[in-house]
């Protein structure tokens, strides 16, 4: 049978979390029916959402016999917002797990792509029996470079597009996002704009949630060795949202890890080198 490409509209879903005392509306896409899932978490910038994040990656695992989840982290997408004055990679994961229990979805691998990977990292170190394989992607702790000052260009560019959701700051941001900013097309821009402009609540609550713990991803440096499921860590070499040392931390950290560095590759790696990227994905997760 012809495969067909998974739509946006057709895999939306919501569920209902309980967080902090609050019940938060949460939206996913439930991409295929495989009997193994990936779990891809998406990064921090505005106007960024799973389905945003990982459009080029989504077909070739579900037509790999994958089942998918995009999770939009609350602050994100179509998910309710909130005002995170704690570890917001402890918050994801813990939405996380109530979205899986809720799916009764016993083990799944986590793709997580920069606060995805913190993400990613933070849901294995508390309940670790959950997660099958690990992927981090530009991320999976926060903490210092020991090479650049942070916070970095790129991050100083992401947080002034949330202050002022413009166009032109938009664009500042996306050129250095990428290494090769010529493949970024107007149409790109403009879907990303939406996004953001959408929900201006959740670039409001953002700032807001900075100004409570400007620190919102902990170093989870100290506690990487817990980490037994085997990770790819992918990044990219030109990477100037989190620099790649913070790959090597990750590596010398998580003792059955292997790190992926590509040339030419910025923050997206899993957009920029997308097909080279869904087959090394594959092919780390088909491996025995
Ligand atoms: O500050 C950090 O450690 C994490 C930053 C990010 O998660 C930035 C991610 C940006 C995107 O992936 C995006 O699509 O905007």
């Amino acid at each position: 049978m012809t495969y067909q490409p998974q739509t946006e509209a057709a895999t939306s879903r919501f569920l209902n979390v309980e967080e902090g005392g609050e019940t938060l509306r949460i939206h996913f896409n439930d991409c295929g029916q495989g009997d193994e899932t990936v779990v891809m978490l998406h990064g921090s910038g505005p106007g960024a959402t799973g389905w945003a994040n990982f459009s080029r990656n989504i077909d070739p695992l579900v037509e790999a016999g994958y089942r998918v989840i995009l999770l939009d982290c609350p602050g994100w997408g179509k998910s309710d917002t909130i005002i995170n004055s704690g570890s917001r990679s402890d918050l994801n994961a813990r939405i996380l797990k109530s979205v899986v229990d809720q799916l009764d979805i016993q083990k799944v691998h986590l793709l997580g792509n920069s606060m995805g990977g913190h993400s990613a990292v933070a849901f294995t170190l508390t309940w670790p029996e959950r997660v099958g394989k690990l992927v981090l992607m530009g991320g999976g702790t926060g903490g210092m470079s020991l090479f650049t000052p942070m916070p970095t260009e790129g991050i100083k560019l992401l947080n002034g597009l949330y202050r002022e959701p413009n166009i032109d700051n938009l664009k500042k941001m996306m050129n250095i996002f990428v290494y090769d900013p010529s493949d970024l097309t107007e149409a790109l821009f403009e879907a990303r704009l939406n996004n953001m402009l959408a929900r201006r609540n959740h670039l409001e609550n953002f700032i807001k949630s900075l100004e409570a713990n400007p620190k919102q991803f902990p170093d989870f440096s100290p506690r990487l060795a817990e980490i037994k499921a085997p990770t790819l860590i992918v990044w990219g070499r030109n990477d100037r949202f989190v620099p790649m040392d913070a790959g090597l931390r990750l590596l010398s950290g998580i003792n059955g890890s292997e790190l992926h560095i590509y040339r030419d590759c910025g923050h997206w790696a899993q957009w920029e080198h997308a097909e080279s990227f869904n087959q090394l994905v594959l092919d780390y997760l088909n491996r025995a």
